[in-house]
């Protein structure tokens, strides 16, 4: 895993935007604010109705790299992938769906919180994992104590990061990325048309 190219633009990004889709219309914009601060991926959750769409729509000019998240079934990353998600992230391990990415060579991060679930990970072939909630599950402290033993791994924390915590997180080395919905939400996409996403996102990326 750790020389796919989604990999690579993750540990080049090192943030990891996470959207949750209500309304379509608002993509358009999404999209030129990440390519703006060059910035070219998102994780669209399956937290919505629209997720399948919004990962199509994204995915059409091949700008940016589309991943789905809050994958919980096999039928979810199926539809995913074949609407042209690149990357899977599931808040937890579900084994048929980090099977199936595997066989599609399609890189999944599931979300792991203890040494029984990096353990999972492990026998399953895993070398990436989401830390979620990181923040209730001990945050970095927790990461550094889990990487002791499962050395091999590389992190990807969300739940409860923000622009004052993120850049502790991605000072330690085996951790990929930091996502969250801090990053870029249609809620504040809808305030203004983007002009105070785009200003979030120009803090965050001096920060990083
Ligand atoms: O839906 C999923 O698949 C998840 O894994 C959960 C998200 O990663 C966190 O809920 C993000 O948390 P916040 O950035 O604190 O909003």
């Amino acid at each position: 895993m750790k020389q796919h190219p989604v990999y690579l633009k993750m540990k080049e990004a090192r943030l990891l935007p996470l959207y949750t889709a209500t309304d379509l219309t608002y993509l358009p914009i999404v999209e030129k604010i990440l390519v703006d601060h060059s910035l070219p991926l998102i994780e669209v959750t399956f937290r919505s109705d629209l997720a399948v769409a919004a990962i199509k729509q994204l995915s059409a000019s091949g700008d940016l790299m589309v991943g789905a998240g809050t994958v919980k079934t096999k039928e979810q990353a199926v539809a995913a992938i074949e609407n042209g998600a690149q990357f899977i992230v599931s808040p937890a391990i579900v084994p048929e769906v980090v099977l199936y990415c595997k066989e599609k060579n399609i890189p999944v991060f599931p979300g792991v919180a203890t040494p029984g679930d990096l353990q999972r990970a492990l026998e399953l072939g895993l070398d990436v994992v989401k830390f979620f909630p990181a923040d209730v599950y001990g945050g970095l402290k927790a990461i550094k104590a889990l990487s002791g033993p499962y050395f091999e791994m590389s992190f990807v924390p969300t739940g409860g990061i923000n622009k004052n915590n993120l850049a502790e997180y991605l000072s330690f080395d085996k951790i990929l990325a930091v996502g969250g919905s801090f990053i870029l939400s249609e809620d504040v996409v809808k305030e203004d048309n983007g002009e105070k996403a785009s200003l979030i996102l120009d803090e965050l990326m001096k920060i990083k």
